[in-house]
Parts: C-alpha cells; sequence; structure tokens
C-alpha cells in the first residue's frame, strides 16, 4: 500500500548501542525489494546449504555467500574461500543494490571507507538461531560488520568481550540494519531462536546479510 511505503521509507534515527555499535531502524526498506530480488539470484547460483562445524553438527541456520570470499564452515574450521566448495566455482559478485546498501550503512554508523568483499546469506526458518561468538576469522579488523535483517523479526544478542555477562536484546524487523566496528568489532553476538510468523515480502523466514572485509 502506498501509505506503508511512504512510511517505512521515512529515515529514522540510528540508535548508539555502545560507542562503535549502531542500529539503524528500517535503513534498507526503501530498497527491499531490489535486495530480495538480487538475493535470489544470488540463491538460484550458489545454493543454500547447512554447513558442519569442527565438532561434526550441523547448523540450523542455512548459508550461501556472495563477493569474492565467502564464509564456509565443515568439520576441519572456518575459514573464507575464494570458491564455492558445493560447485568449485567463484561465489556470484555481491550485487550493485547490497554492495551500495552496505557501504552506505557503514558511512551512516561512522565508517567511511568500507569496501566489503565478503557477503554471508543466512537464511533463518522457524526455529533456527546462532550461538554466542565473535566474528574473527576476518583479516582486516579495522572495517565494521554490516548485517541486514530482512523477512520475520528476530532478536539479536549483543555481549561483551567474553562468552559471559550482560547481553544486549536488541529486536530486529524487517529492513534493519547494525553495524559494529571499531572498539566493538569483536563483541560476542549471536541470534535467539526464530519464532513462527510471515513476512509479505520474504514470507516465513528470515534473511540476514552479513558483509565484511575478509582479506
Ligand atoms: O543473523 C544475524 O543477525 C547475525 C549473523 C551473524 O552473526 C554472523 O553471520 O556471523
Ligand atoms: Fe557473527
Amino acid at each position: 500500500m502506498l501509505t506503508d511505503d511512504l512510511f517505512a521509507s521515512q529515515p529514522q534515527p540510528a540508535i548508539q548501542l555502545q560507542a562503535q555499535a549502531w542500529l539503524l531502524p528500517a535503513f534498507a526498506c526503501s530498497v527491499d525489494q531490489q535486495l530480495w530480488a538480487d538475493i535470489q539470484t544470488v540463491i538460484a547460483q550458489a545454493a543454500l546449504r547447512q554447513m558442519q562445524i569442527p565438532g561434526g553438527k550441523t547448523m540450523s541456520v542455512a548459508m550461501t555467500n556472495c563477493g569474492d570470499y565467502g564464509w564456509v564452515s565443515d568439520r576441519s574450521g572456518y575459514r573464507y574461500s575464494a570458491t564455492d566448495p558445493q560447485t568449485g566455482s567463484s561465489w556470484p559478485a555481491i550485487p550493485e543494490s547490497l554492495f551500495d546498501l552496505a557501504v552506505s550503512a557503514a558511512k551512516a554508523a561512522g565508517f567511511d571507507s568500507f569496501l566489503p568483499d565478503a557477503c554471508l546469506i543466512n537464511r533463518y526458518l522457524t526455529g533456527c538461531k546462532m550461538s554466542l561468538h565473535q566474528d574473527k576469522d576476518e583479516q582486516d579488523m579495522t572495517a565494521p560488520i554490516v548485517s541486514v535483517s530482512l523477512g520475520i523479526d528476530a532478536v539479536f544478542q549483543l555481549g561483551g568481550f567474553t562468552r559471559t555477562g550482560p547481553k544486549l536484546k536488541v529486536p530486529l524487523a524487517h529492513g534493519d540494519v547494525l553495524v559494529w566496528g571499531g572498539e566493538d568489532r569483536l563483541r560476542y553476538h549471536g541470534v535467539l531462536t526464530v519464532k513462527q510468523a510471515q513476512h509479505p515480502l520474504v514470507g516465513g523466514q528470515r534473511i540476514n546479510l552479513t558483509f565484511r572485509k575478509s582479506n
């Protein structure tokens, strides 16, 4: 509906969560249809898959990548790979709509020269979660993480620099963007179990895009 679109595209003030961690509410809403179309094109070329972690367990979240490098996990560990281990081909390029969004979100959070070379696409169906972890497989820790939420709601946990201790619970809705970097780059974070819901554009799932400078 026209009124919904107008409402959704209103710029909303950024919310500071930590010194260098920001929530940009609805930042991606004005371009959501283009993003979703481009994400589906990527997924058609590099299928979503549930990866194993070193202990041998399978993650509940299904993943794929676009960019020069993609984050992969198997029984031997986590790493960035220039090729999709399932096909041996390069990952699809980061579509312009995704790249531009990531760069402008980083800028809005005070990170002026973010040039991501990796975009991890995470798909959460009902019941999926992501346990508390640090993003530390990247070589360049001066670059921030830009994390875009599409589809159904989730609760993001932003913790400290150890696994224990207080955690901020951040409810995330369609179009919300989180950016964290600088002194907050290595904060533990995760996503609580996603509850069943439906989103008019994306359906019964949550899609998260995580942009990084990996190399
Ligand atoms: O799905 C999210 O919001 C977070 C994803 C995440 O932390 C990751 O992919 O490393
Ligand atoms: Fe993460």
